[in-house]
């Protein structure tokens, strides 16, 4: 024994080589970092994975954010399936509420970066972790994967039922959903962002003709039944509505009530802000399924896309102030995003793009539908057009039944007349019975408004005919009498 210990290197021996190797560990690792271009560590790393691997029991599945240039619903199913998942073994967990009309309500569960959490499915034991790219000079978004890992012989069977298993939860998941997103663009990071959408709307409440609103509710219904119908015609499955009427007569109003009815999301899109149309394929295809994509004021954004500058014949007279400043946009080199074209929208209502995604609602809404490029009113591009009308006696019980809890009293006969006169929306409807208090007084108080509107129709129209009056000119009375009136 005494000998075994006489043996043994002392302390100072055996720091001082620790202190060694630890020195040439951080000199190799110094010199692999440094001095290795990037690739060849890579694929050093790589082999060393690999080597490494082949003792490993372990199996792992890479699911990335996107499949094919458009939303992995792998990826998607994993993000709504794991959270319900979270169990002991999960250490770090990510926490929030979207929800700025409940602030006290719960928060609910994520899964951060870098966050392990174990499954259990069938006696397989499924581990998953989430991990993110940074934004790199080739890609601008946060890429973000989800790494599984079970062991080797689970493979088929994670293939098999698990993965499918999970997808089936997410669906069941997100068809009873409590809350439902309205997404924006952020065209600064690439990605739509998510807000809690908790819109009153629903179908009880819109004052419609009932005939229209059992229209788009049968209309609804029978969309989401016909996924095999769709697939039988060899149509994408997606319905697209043109809502248009003046302002103020429920077209956002029916879009909540329509996602609240199917509890799809809506994904608000601004076409303004949109670069090109590639920009536009990429927004519309990072969009979920069972969703609805908005574009409101259709006329607005469309300027924007089907006038496209075109370059004219050199030594082309320019004759106007408008045709000057497209030849000085064509002049300036830094235009290059000339925005969205109509063809490219087009293309995803119903071109070869239109198969991307299905069960989603494509609602364009506008004031002015006159002043749409017919190639998007053509039969067959927007499904269902529905006039938005001003109220009519119809409405105007709805919305009395809605605001005041009366379904009649002795003023609305005189109420229903000056509608029929005097055109009014909903929304000036609604703002007048919004006032509270004794429903008589709201009454007549909304008749004295009605009163006091068509009296102003009517002295307008004295001004307008005393004008024309004042022309003597017949063709010249006809042109001013256009002018003023509109
Ligand atoms: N048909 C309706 N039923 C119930 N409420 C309505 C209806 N129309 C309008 N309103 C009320 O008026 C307000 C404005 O309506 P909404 O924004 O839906 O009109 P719009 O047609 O989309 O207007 P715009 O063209 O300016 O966007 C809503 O908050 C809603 O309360």
């Amino acid at each position: 024994m005494a000998y075994f210990l006489k043996e043994l290197p002392s302390m100072s021996t055996l720091l001082s080589a620790y202190a060694s190797i630890s020195t040439l560990a951080m000199l190799f690792r110094t010199i692999f970092n440094e001095m290795i271009p990037k690739p060849i560590r890579n694929f050093i790393s790589a082999k060393f994975s690999d080597i490494f691997s082949n003792f490993s029991s372990d199996f792992t599945f890479i699911i990335e954010d996107r499949w094919h240039a458009v939303g992995n619903e792998t990826f998607r199913a994993a993000e709504v399936y794991l959270p319900t998942r979270v169990g002991h073994s999960t250490k770090r967990l990510l926490l929030g509420n979207g929800d700025t009309n409940t602030i006290t309500a719960p928060p609910q569960p994520g899964i951060p970066v870098d966050g392990k959490l174990v499954d259990e499915f069938q006696g397989m034991r499924l581990v998953w972790t989430l991990r993110q790219e940074e934004p790199n000079k080739h890609s601008h978004r946060n890429k973000r994967h989800f790494v599984l890992s079970c062991k080797k012989n689970d493979r088929e069977k994670v293939m098999r039922s698990y993965l499918p298993h999970v997808c089936r939860t997410a669906v069941s998941i997100l068809n009873h959903r409590q809350k439902l997103n309205i997404y924006t663009y952020d065209q600064e990071y690439s990605m739509w962002e998510p807000t809690v959408f908790k819109h009153p709307a629903t179908f009880e409440t819109l004052a419609l003709e009932p005939e229209l609103k059992q229209f788009i509710i049968n209309d609804l219904d029978l969309f989401v039944k016909r996924k095999e119908y769709f697939q039988c015609v060899g149509r994408a499955w997606k319905r697209g509505y043109l809502l248009y009427g003046p302002p103020g007569t429920g077209k956002t109003t029916l879009v909540a009530a329509i996602a609240n009815y199917l509890r799809f999301n809506i994904y608000d899109l601004q076409l303004q802000g949109v670069r090109n149309d590639a920009d536009l394929r990429r927004i519309l295809t990072s969009t979920t399924n069972r969703s609805i994509i908005l574009i409101e004021d259709i006329d607005c954004s469309t300027t924007s896309t089907h006038s496209r500058p075109r370059a004219r014949p050199p030594g082309a007279k320019v004759d106007n102030d408008d045709a000057k400043e497209v030849d000085g946009m064509l002049d300036n080199k830094n235009f290059l995003d000339p925005g969205v074209t109509l063809s490219g929208l087009l293309n995803f209502i119903d071109g070869l793009w239109s198969s991307c995604g299905e069960e989603r609602f494509i609602i364009f809404t506008t004031n002015h539908k006159e002043k749409l490029d017919p190639a998007l009113l053509r039969p067959g591009r927007m499904d269902v057009h529905i006039y938005m009308g001003h109220c009519t006696p119809g409405c105007f019980r709805k919305l009395a039944a809605t605001y005041l809890r009366i379904k009649d009293h002795f003023l609305f006969s005189c109420v229903e007349d000056l509608i029929q006169r005097v055109p009014i929306t909903p929304a000036e409807v609604a703002q007048q019975l919004m006032e509270g208090g004794n429903p008589q007084v709201v009454l007549e108080a909304l008749i004295e408004f009605l009163n006091t509107r068509e009296n102003e129709a009517v002295k307008q129209e004295e001004v307008v005919n005393e004008k024309l009056s004042s022309v003597g000119n017949k063709t010249w009375r006809r042109i001013l009498g256009t002018t003023i009136r509109s």
